[in-house]
């Protein structure tokens, strides 16, 4: 479904990814992994085409769409999740659901889908999204993701800072996910347990490169643990 090849990036003259190759299957979830400052977030910015390329390119489906804005990569079934649960918090998650759901085919039916997955935001629907729990936050953020109805998922350290019930939560959703629903998943994340038993592949980023890549599932902890030397 995704191609990254040999992908160059970063911000002004600076280079942050110098070489990148990645591939996410037809619905599979594909981890990154790597240490603060290894350029995981950088990457993510160039795929959903907020950072343009360098050199390299970026295709969907077969096709380069590395020179399409933001919004036509949304188009094409891409939705982002970036890292710290963000909404609108002066809004309701009612509304906040609403906003992404309005002047959408099927609306009313995503909002109830994206509801179905996480069941706890059912209860809060009429509370300001600004209330409610750095977890709670990124169940919403998640939710309005889906609402897009996307083939591909890309999700940015999604369990940071959030208490380890609701990580479960989060984890098994990204999971069904994956499995029930077939889409494709780009996650950025720390918690290696969680990031190896979720994918069908990982990647670990060093200094913006691929350091070591392989076989998602516990099996490859330690190879990920040895090239992130920890
Ligand atoms: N807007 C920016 N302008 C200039 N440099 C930036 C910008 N954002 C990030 N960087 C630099 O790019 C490098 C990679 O940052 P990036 O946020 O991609 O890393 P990361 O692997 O996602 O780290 P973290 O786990 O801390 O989020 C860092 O050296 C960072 O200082």
């Amino acid at each position: 479904m995704l191609e990254i090849e040999n992908l160059q990036t970063g911000y002004g003259r600076t280079q942050v990814i110098s070489g990148v190759s990645l591939t996410i299957p037809d619905g599979a979830v594909v981890s990154v992994l790597g240490h603060n400052g290894a350029g995981k977030t950088t990457l993510l910015r160039a795929v959903v085409g907020l950072l343009k390329p360098m050199a390299g390119r970026i295709c969907l489906d077969g096709e380069d769409i590395s020179a399409l804005p933001p919004h036509r990569r949304v188009d094409r079934g891409m939705a982002y999740v970036p890292q710290g649960q963000q909404s609108f918090g002066q809004l309701s998650v009612m509304e906040n659901l609403q906003l992404v759901a309005d002047g959408r085919r099927n609306g009313a039916e995503r909002v109830a889908e994206a509801l179905d997955m996480f069941p706890a935001l059912r209860p809060l629907l009429a509370r300001r999204a600004g209330l409610l729990s750095g977890g709670q936050r990124q169940q919403l953020a998640i939710a309005r993701a889906l609402i897009t109805d996307p083939r591909l998922l890309i999700l940015d350290e999604p369990t940071e800072g959030i208490q380890p019930n609701i990580v479960a939560e989060i984890e098994a959703t990204i999971i069904q996910l994956s499995q029930r629903n077939r889409m494709s998943i780009l996650l950025v994340e720390q918690h290696i347990g969680f990031a190896l038993q979720a994918a069908d592949s990982y990647y670990v980023l060093s200094a913006g490169r691929v350091s070591s890549s392989g076989a998602g599932g516990a099996g490859s902890a330690a190879d990920v643990r040895k090239a992130m030397l920890i």
